[in-house]
């Protein structure tokens, strides 16, 4: 069965903030529970994997994993704590001698190119707006409210009936925003804080507390949290649905309906 393997959880600081001593910092320098590299997740099938977002990051990810050559990639928009391990990638396929793949919306291609031009002499850029097959998962993507930061967005796989979403920065979802999320297998969503106190206008990420009434609404079997900043402390027992549970680095999901279901 394929599974999705979490590589990072952080929010764009990740977990310790360099400038930070909180409690949650000073626990990811000293033991690691908290310790968050920023968001990314690996689908891995009997035969290949693709990655989804490419952190700054990106590089420790895959040392971490023993992963040497790493041929394709989905971005879900191009800001730093998503793309900014871009340089390195393109490095890494250019000294292995391939042309990497990178899927995004058509209107990220430009957004990436303007910011590191060079990158197409190593990565093809490919639109998948009109939904592409990656190792057999249909993948459709769309646009979804970021908030103060503007848009990102969510993609929805789905393969031999299981269905999951990757929807790591968005917030204040309308209902067209939500449509694909509804009755998914698996949601895996970003909840910065587990309650964000400063004034919405000035926010970009989902809480925990407003991921609960998305859930209620849009009713995944499972649900994991991703990009969650240092406000989250993963050794306490937080309120959440019963279907939720948290993320962290290394973190395994089976992909697909275990023989009982
Ligand atoms: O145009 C932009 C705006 C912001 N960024 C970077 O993205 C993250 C945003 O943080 P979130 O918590 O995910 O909203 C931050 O690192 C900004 O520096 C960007 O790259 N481009």
């Amino acid at each position: 069965m394929d599974t999705l393997k979490f590589l990072g959880t952080g929010d764009a600081m990740g977990t310790p903030r360099v400038y930070c001593g909180c409690p949650v910092c000073e626990e990811a320098r000293l033991s690691g529970t908290n310790a968050r590299l920023r968001s990314s997740v690996l689908v891995e099938s009997s035969d290949d994997f693709f990655v989804i977002d490419c952190g700054p990051d990106w590089r420790r990810q895959m040392e971490s994993l023993g992963i040497r050559v790493m041929r394709r990639l989905l971005v879900t928009h191009p800001h730093f704590d998503h793309i900014g391990g871009l340089p390195e990638w393109a490095d890494a396929c250019r000294w292995v001698g391939i042309k990497g793949e990178l899927y995004a919306p058509a209107e990220v291609i430009p957004v990436i190119l303007r910011q590191y031009p060079w990158l197409g002499s190593h990565i093809e850029l490919k639109p998948l707006d009109e939904g592409i097959e990656l190792d057999g998962w249909q993948i459709a993507a769309w646009r979804v409210n970021h908030g103060k930061n503007g848009y990102s967005y969510a993609f929805r796989l789905e393969k031999e009936g299981y269905a999951w979403v990757y929807c790591p920065d968005s917030i204040s979802l309308g209902d067209e925003e939500t449509r694909l999320m509804r009755e998914a297998d698996l949601l895996v969503l970003g909840t910065s804080f587990y309650h964000e106190e400063a004034e919405l206008s000035t926010r970009s990420v989902y809480d925990m507390t407003e991921a609960a009434e998305l859930l209620a609404d849009v009713k995944p079997r499972r649900a994991v949290y991703t990009h969650m900043s240092h406000d989250v402390d993963l050794r306490k027992a937080y309120d959440l649905p019963d279907n939720v549970e948290l993320g962290y680095a290394g973190k395994t999901v089976p992909l697909g309906h275990r023989i009982e279901e």
